[in-house]
């Protein structure tokens, strides 16, 4: 088996670098956002994380391809997001340096505007291609709510290893008002672990989903945004599973590592739109931590997500994650509910 072991690393480290920038904008409340051609958000920490991550992913794997989110177009055009934006990269650097040797540093806005657009790779099934989303849930991020820096390497098409940071998720489930921020990594084959952002140097603690004897005492978990995923359907699933415990809302791959670390069950996502292709930076390492933890992820009618085929899932439609046990069952119910509708 092939050994990722130091690409995970990276990762981790790579992403918890991220989140000391995007931690340090989500609490002083500047958020400088643009709206990009899909009417999406983007914000001046979505820039500086992507340009710190694929900073360190390049200085670590020179050769490696990167499919990001985001690019620099706005940021060439107007110099005062690109200045803001590079005051937060510095400052991350800065308070980093600890992880220099690793991931190397940032020598001024031209090399991070080249960062930046690094990310512009098509994807695909051939090499090794890491696939980013600099902040996921940027509205939620907007919102105050949760979100996630994602990074996941795939190889010939398949994800093999990454790093999902939660900043706001709490480190104790049972203690929501707690200490906020977990690291959760991943290596196909071996696991996936979690540890308490604040403690770099833990081995971390092994995911495990929770198993479930009865469907019934199962709780979903889906996204805050309706615009994204049905949640009129959502709860007809619910009903037609006797599941009665109200679904946790929240935004952002925070959803894969909240029913890996057994808080809830089943993710499922269910388009609103027919022509909407899921992107492959939305999923990558999330849908990884679940398998590794115990689940399975597909899409709505039970087939694998297939990575390989560019920046978008656009063989798959929507999400169906599940313990193992489950799953089925789930993708059963799913399609009665959706026969008719956008199938
Ligand atoms: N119509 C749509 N259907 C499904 N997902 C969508 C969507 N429009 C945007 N998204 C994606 O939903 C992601 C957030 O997921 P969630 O709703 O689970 O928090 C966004 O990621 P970003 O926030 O990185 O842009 C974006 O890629
Ligand atoms: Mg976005
Ligand atoms: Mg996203
Ligand atoms: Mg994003």
């Amino acid at each position: 088996m092939a050994d990722y072991t130091r690409e995970r690393q990276i990762a981790e480290l790579a992403v918890q670098r991220a989140c000391l920038l995007t931690d340090k904008v989500y609490y002083s409340r500047v958020k400088g956002t643009v709206t990009k051609g899909d009417n999406s958000p983007v914000t001046i920490a979505d820039f500086g994380a992507q340009a710190l991550v694929i900073g360190a992913v390049h200085k670590a794997f020179p050769e490696d391809f990167i499919v990001g989110e985001e690019d620099a177009k706005v940021l060439r055009a107007e110099k005062d997001k690109r200045d803001s934006v590079w005051d937060l990269v510095k400052s991350a650097i800065e308070e980093s340096r600890d992880l220099s040797d690793s991931i190397g540093v940032i020598e001024d806005t031209e090399e991070m505007l080249a960062l930046i657009d690094r990310g512009s790779h098509e994807g695909g099934s051939v090499g090794r291609i890491w696939a980013l989303d600099p902040i996921d849930g940027t509205k939620g991020f907007l919102r105050g709510d949760q979100y996630a820096v994602c990074l996941a390497l795939m190889v010939d098409g398949k994800v093999q290893a990454g790093a999902l940071g939660c900043p706001n998720l709490p480190v104790d489930p049972a203690i929501p008002d707690g200490e906020k921020g977990i690291m959760l990594s991943v290596e196909r084959g071996k696991g996936a672990t979690i540890r308490p952002l604040s403690s770099p140097s833990s081995p971390g603690t092994p995911l495990r989903m929770r198993s479930i004897s009865s469907l019934s005492r199962a709780s979903f978990c889906e996204g805050v945004e309706s615009g994204h995923s049905s949640h009129s359907q959502q709860a007809a699933i619910a009903t037609a599973l006797g599941i009665t415990n109200p679904s946790v809302k929240m935004d952002s791959q925070a959803k894969y590592a909240t029913i890996a670390r057994g808080v809830a069950d089943i993710y499922l996502r269910l388009p609103v739109s027919a022509d909407y292709e899921e992107k492959i930076w939305d999923h990558a390492v999330g849908s990884l931590i679940v398998e590794e933890a115990g689940g399975v992820v597909s899409d709505i009618h039970g087939n694998p997500l297939n990575f390989a085929v560019g920046r978008t899932l656009k063989e798959n439609k929507g999400i169906v994650a599940a313990t193992a046990n489950i799953h089925k069952e789930v993708v059963n119910a799913v399609q009665n509910e959706l026969t008719g509708s956008l199938l």
